[in-house]
This record gives structure tokens, C-alpha cells and sequence, in this order.
């Protein structure tokens, strides 16, 4: 375990990846380098690790092996970086979703409703979008949008509403800006969870995560190698539905498409019945355990 992030289900993990030693893989979500490591220490002196991570602050976790190679960058170009490294085909690759605990940690990131700072909740720092643009730019109807199914806000309505005619008089610039305007909408007595609904639907739509993961998965394909595995491991419902849905019918809505003969034509076999969940000890130890979910599959 390291401060920047104690890394989830490593052992569920390096299981789904079932390395090979003179494999080449893919942590597209390195962050601390907790699973990074893990992986490494299954890969003989021929293997390759590639690890992908969009914030510059993971980059100081970066590890010192020739076997490593990290690429500064988000995960939707997966197989153009892939590709520029000589890595294609590869054996198994590995998304951990979301945010680290450093960012959440971070108070200046403005992730957190534990912090007042400025409202930001960037992943790639030099990314244009903020959620203070978010908030204090966007349509009532596009704030009704995001509150509603990235944050699955019951009043989505009412604090879009509430936020874009607060911001006439005054913008809402920090944390505490925001939770300010909209004080009259949170539910009494669920008031963490609440601003927790609505901090995950601005983070979402600040780093485009629903779209970024869409295309991941779509190039994952074509950069596995057949019998290479994809494991992912997701923290809310939103992102393990479109995981589940790519794993069984190969697209993310809609129903798998079959060949003349009646065959399913989709890339990849699930490995595990359902979604892999972490144990009772480990949530005992690691609270962000809680709510991941493992899906694990191979490339037929
Ligand atoms: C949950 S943490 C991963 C923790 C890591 N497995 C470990 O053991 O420390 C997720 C990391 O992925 C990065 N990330 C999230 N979405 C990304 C994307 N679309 N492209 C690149 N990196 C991303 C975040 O910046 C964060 O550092």
C-alpha cells in the first residue's frame, strides 16, 4: 500500500490477467502503481509493461525497470499509443476506473466535499474543462442532464434550476460556493451522500469518463491478442453497465449481433459468471473496496 492509492482486488486482478512472463500488458489506469508493480513481479525478464495515466501526478510513482514504460496520456487512444510503442498484440490489459484516493486526497483538486477549494475535479491538469465552467456555463436542460444520470439525483430538476438562477447574481466559484447555492435541495439528514451524487456527476462530466471508457473498450479488441484477457474494474453502476454490456454483447446497448449462421458476433467470452466483488476483509481494511466491481474477459 502506498499514501497516493491502496490498490483494489490485486490479487483478483493479477488472476483475471493470468500472465503470461513474456507478455506485453497494459495498466491503462496506473495511478499509484500499486497494480503496476503487482504485474511486474509476475513478468519474466522478457515481458513488457505499458502504463497509461492522464494526471501528472502519478507520474512520480513511475517505477524504475527496464520492463516499464509509462505513457502520459488518456486511455481512449489506447491503440494509437499502443501502437507507437510497438505493443500490439497484447496479452492482457487493465482498467482500475475512477479517481485515485491522491486525487480525492488532494484538497486543491476540488474532488472532495471534505476540502473548500476551487471547483475544479480535472484529472488531466491541463484539460480545459472545470467544473466551475460546468456550473457556470452549462444549460439548465444540460445540468438537469448530468445531475439526473451521472449523479441519479432524484431533484435533478429542481437544483439545476436553483444553481443557474443562483449564478445570475454571483459565480460559484469553490466548494463551498456550491454547496451554499444549492443547501435549500439537499435532504436533510443525507447530506453527505447527496453532495456526493452531485460532486460524481460534475467529475464525470468534467473528464468525459462514460465517453472515454466507451472507446477504450471499443479499441480493446483490436489491440488484444486472442485468448488476451480485459479486466476491468468499475466503482459505481454507470460505468460496470457499459463494461458488462461490451463483455457479453460486444456493444453497449441492444442486443449482440449474429452472423448468417446464427452465431453471436462479439469479441469477447466472459471469464467469470457476474462481477467479482471484493472480500469482507478487504473492505474491512479498504473502504474503496466496498464498491468495485471486477468483470473479467478473454479475447476469443
Ligand atoms: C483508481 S486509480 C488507479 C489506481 C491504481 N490501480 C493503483 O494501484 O494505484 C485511477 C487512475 O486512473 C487515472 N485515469 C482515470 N481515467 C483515465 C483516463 N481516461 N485516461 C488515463 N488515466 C485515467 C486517474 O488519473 C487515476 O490516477
Amino acid at each position: 500500500m502506498t499514501d497516493y492509492h491502496n490498490p483494489v482486488m490485486l490479487q483478483e486482478c493479477m488472476e483475471g490477467l493470468n500472465i503470461k512472463p513474456d507478455g506485453t500488458y497494459v495498466d491503462v489506469t496506473f495511478g499509484g502503481g500499486g497494480h503496476s508493480r503487482e504485474i511486474l513481479k509476475h513478468l519474466g525478464k522478457n515481458g513488457r509493461l505499458l502504463a497509461f495515466d492522464q494526471d501528472a501526478d502519478a507520474q512520480r510513482n513511475m517505477i524504475e525497470d527496464e520492463r516499464f514504460e509509462f505513457v502520459d496520456q488518456n486511455f481512449r487512444y489506447l491503440k494509437n499509443f499502443c501502437r507507437l510503442h510497438g505493443a500490439i498484440p497484447v496479452s492482457g490489459i487493465l482498467a482500475d476506473l475512477g479517481v485515485s484516493s491522491h486525487q480525492f486526497d488532494e484538497a486543491d483538486r476540488g474532488f472532495s466535499i471534505r476540502f473548500d477549494a476551487e471547483l475544479d475535479m480535472r484529472m488531466n491538469q491541463a484539460a480545459e474543462l472545470t467544473a466551475k465552467i460546468v456550473v457556470n456555463t452549462y444549460s439548465e436542460a444540460d445540468l438537469h442532464r448530468i445531475f439526473g444520470v451521472y449523479g441519479e439525483i432524484q431533484n435533478a430538476k429542481s437544483l439545476s434550476h436553483t444553481i443557474v438562477t443562483a449564478r445570475l447574481n454571483v459565480p460559484i466559484n469553490t466548494v463551498a460556493d456550491l454547496k451554499n447555492v444549492i443547501s435549500d435541495r439537499i435532504p436533510r439528514g443525507k447530506e453527505n451522500k447527496y453532495l456526493a451524487q452531485v460532486f460524481q456527476a460534475l467529475r464525470i462530466e468534467v473528464n468525459q469518463e462514460l465517453e472515454a471508457l466507451k472507446e477504450f473498450l471499443a479499441q480493446t479488441a483490436e489491440v488484444l491478442e486472442p485468448g488476451g484477457r480485459l479486466v476491468v474494474m468499475s466503482y459505481h453502476s454507470l460505468e460496470d453497465r457499459l463494461v458488462k454490456n461490451f463483455i457479453a454483447k460486444g456493444k453497449f446497448s441492444g442486443e449482440v449481433e449474429k452472423d448468417f449462421f446464427g452465431n453471436d458476433q462479439k469479441p469477447f467470452d466472459a471469464v467469470s459468471r457476474g462481477a467479482i466483488t471484493a472480500t469482507d476483509e478487504e473492505i474491512k481494511n479498504n473502504n474503496r473496496a466496498r464498491s468495485a466491481k471486477l468483470r473479467v474477459a478473454v479475447k476469443k
